[in-house]
This record gives structure tokens, C-alpha cells and sequence, in this order.
């Protein structure tokens, strides 16, 4: 008999097919407090789910006795208790590489926007204010020749690295775990402590996984140590970076924007007194959010759990206490 699977995501149909070859595949686009009781109780005899952002915790545990595996289709995997899952013996597998690009294009348009301040000209345009008059109210500030720190240089961190160095002639400072060669020798980036970085970089890039380390890394201290011009961009999760601290940042003018893709909530809530300011440049946590590497996401996510549940060790399996 095929192992039972929940999919809790949407999905293209190819990575249907692909499962229901091997698997007896139940599937929910999207989860919401309707179809919850129905998840939970497809979840009790499940072997496998596949999807991001949910919360795999003990009491999520407690109910899929006959977990084997749990399938990230994401990279970051701050929703699973990886402790809790090893003790059960349950793997847990994520997306890591696949989106590196996409995510890095997200983050350079998230600099260039907010420098440029791009979204406050277009609402001008669009609203049929384009005078010659106040054209020196939106000059912005140039990115090409600056310094760019980033926090967290990863797989998507080097990738942000290459087009910062190549693309925008940009000097890169980077302050991550563990040195990293290949972004030194490729991209020239140079290491140096956190408290460096934050002191000489024109935009800071935070690009770290969210752990009990990096909650809140980024606080009241650390942007009163920013240039009053700096931009921070915030592409990692909302809870890397203290909320209040960073609007009490923006609005007496401490450091000079902000691009975001990342909040604390998700959906950021309409009242969050960030969308008051006009140096904040939102998104709605889009940063791999292209068809392509969406779908090679979910495939590899598949491709993880038909290779877990075969007894054989995924390819991108998540080991508890392994650090990066
Ligand atoms: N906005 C979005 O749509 C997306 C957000 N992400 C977030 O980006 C994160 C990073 O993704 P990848 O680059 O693929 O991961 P990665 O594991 O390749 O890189 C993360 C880097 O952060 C470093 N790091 C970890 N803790 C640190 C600390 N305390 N101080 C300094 N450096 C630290 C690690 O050494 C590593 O080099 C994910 O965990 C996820 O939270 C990932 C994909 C899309
Ligand atoms: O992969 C991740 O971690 C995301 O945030 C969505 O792509």
C-alpha cells in the first residue's frame, strides 16, 4: 500500500503527479481555521507532510503518530522543532540552493528601491504629481562604489555578494559564523566583526536563519552604531530584528530607510506603525516567490520525502545541532 502524504501548500501539478506515483497523496492548498479540523485528522495516520511554515512542534507531534518524515519547501526551517524530531526519529528535510538567485534579485531590488526610493516615486507618477518644482525632494542615494555589509553570508548571502561585486561595484563587508573563502576570493569580501560592519556599511543586508542566536540580532544598539544614511534590508525572518527598535530607528532619522520582506507577524497587521513611514520599503515575504524557483522548490521538497519515506537519507536532510 502507498504511504499516505499531506501536501499543505499549493502546488504545480507536476509535483502532484510526482508524488501520488509513489505516494497516496492528500492535499490542501492552503491551511486556514476551516480546514484545520480536517488537516488533523488526515495528519493522525500520515507518513509524510510537505509544505512551509507551520509550526512541527511536540503538541503538532503528538498528533501524527506515524510521522516519518516532514518536508520543509523552504529553505529556512525555524517552524520545526528539530530537536523534538530527532527524538522520535522523524526526518525533517528543506530547500536549500535552489532559490539562491531569486532571492538575491529580491534583496538587490529591495536596495535599489529604497535608495532610490522607487515605490514613493511611482505612487508620484501615478497620483499626476510629477513637477519640475520639488524634484530634489526624491533624489535618493547612489549604491554603485558603496559598502555593503551583510550579515549571514550563506547560499544566498554570496549570491547577493556576486551582484553587489559584478553588477554594482560594490565593496562587500560580511560578518557570518564562520569565514567564508569563496565569497573573499570570488567577491572580495572581507570579514569583520558585527559591531564593524554596522559601522561602515552603507547597506546592511541581514541574511541569517533565525535561531536563538540571531532573535532580535539586530536591536537598539546595533542601529544606533549605523551611519544616519544607512539602509537596512531585512530578507531573513521579522524576529532577527527588533520591530520597535528598528520604526524608533526610522523615524528620528537614525539610520536612512529600510527595505523589508520579513516581519514578526505575518501578515504584517494594517495598524504595525511601520507602514506609517515613508522610508520603509515593504514586502510581502516574496523573496523566492518566482514561478520557476517556486517549482523547484516543491519538486525538491518532493523529491526529499519520496527518498525519505524509500528508507534511504534525503538529500538535503536537516541534522539537529549541525551549525553552518
Ligand atoms: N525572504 C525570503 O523569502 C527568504 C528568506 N530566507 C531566510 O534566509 C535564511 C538564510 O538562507 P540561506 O542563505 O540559504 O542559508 P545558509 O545556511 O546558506 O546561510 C546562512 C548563513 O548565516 C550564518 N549565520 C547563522 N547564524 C549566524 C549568526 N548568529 N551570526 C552570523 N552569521 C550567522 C551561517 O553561518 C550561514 O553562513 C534562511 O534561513 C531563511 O530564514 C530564505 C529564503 C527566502
Ligand atoms: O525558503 C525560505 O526560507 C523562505 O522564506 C521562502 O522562500
Amino acid at each position: 500500500m502507498k504511504p499516505k502524504i499531506i501536501v499543505y501548500k499549493k502546488v504545480d501539478q507536476s509535483v502532484l503527479e510526482y508524488l501520488q506515483n509513489t505516494c497516496n497523496v492528500v492535499y490542501f492548498e492552503q491551511l486556514d481555521s476551516l480546514n484545520y479540523p480536517e488537516f488533523f485528522q488526515e495528519l493522525k495516520d500520515a507518513q509524510g507532510i510537505l509544505g512551509s511554515g507551520l509550526q512541527v512542534n511536540k503538541d503538532f507531534l503528538d498528533r501524527a503518530p506515524q510521522l516519518k518524515i516532514v518536508c520543509n519547501a523552504s529553505v529556512g526551517h525555524d517552524n520545526l522543532d528539530l530537536t523534538e524530531l530527532s527524538k522520535r526519529g522523524i526526518m525533517a528535510t528543506n530547500t536549500p540552493d535552489v532559490l539562491n538567485d531569486t532571492v538575491a534579485d529580491t534583496i538587490m531590488g529591495l536596495i535599489l528601491s529604497t535608495a532610490r526610493r522607487m515605490p514613493e516615486l511611482d505612487q508620484l507618477v501615478k497620483a499626476g504629481q510629477w513637477g519640475s518644482k520639488n524634484e530634489e525632494k526624491w533624489f535618493g542615494l547612489d549604491v554603485h562604489h558603496k559598502v555593503l555589509g551583510i550579515i549571514g553570508m550563506g547560499g544566498i548571502g554570496s549570491d547577493i555578494a556576486k551582484r553587489a561585486h559584478f553588477g554594482f561595484d560594490m565593496n562587500i563587508l560580511y560578518h557570518n559564523r564562520s569565514r567564508n573563502n569563496e565569497a573573499e576570493q570570488k567577491y572580495g569580501a572581507t570579514y569583520c566583526s558585527l559591531e564593524d560592519l554596522l559601522r561602515q556599511s552603507d547597506f546592511v543586508c541581514l541574511m541569517t536563519p533565525l535561531t536563538p542566536q540571531t532573535e532580535k540580532l539586530i536591536g537598539k544598539r546595533e542601529f544606533e552604531l549605523m551611519k544616519k544614511t544607512a539602509i537596512f534590508i531585512n530578507g531573513s525572518r521579522g524576529k532577527t530584528v527588533d520591530e520597535e527598535a528598528l520604526y524608533h530607528a526610522l523615524k528620528t532619522g537614525e539610520i536612512y530607510a529600510a527595505g523589508l520582506d520579513v516581519f514578526v507577524e505575518e501578515p504584517i497587521k494594517k495598524d504595525n506603525p511601520l507602514l506609517t513611514l515613508e522610508n520603509v520599503v515593504t514586502l510581502p515575504h516574496i523573496g523566492s516567490a518566482t514561478y520557476e524557483t517556486r517549482l523547484k522548490m516543491a519538486m525538491l521538497a518532493a523529491e526529499n520525502l519520496v527518498v525519505g519515506l524509500r528508507g534511504e537519507t534525503p538529500p538535503n536532510q536537516i541534522k539537529s545541532g549541525v551549525i553552518a
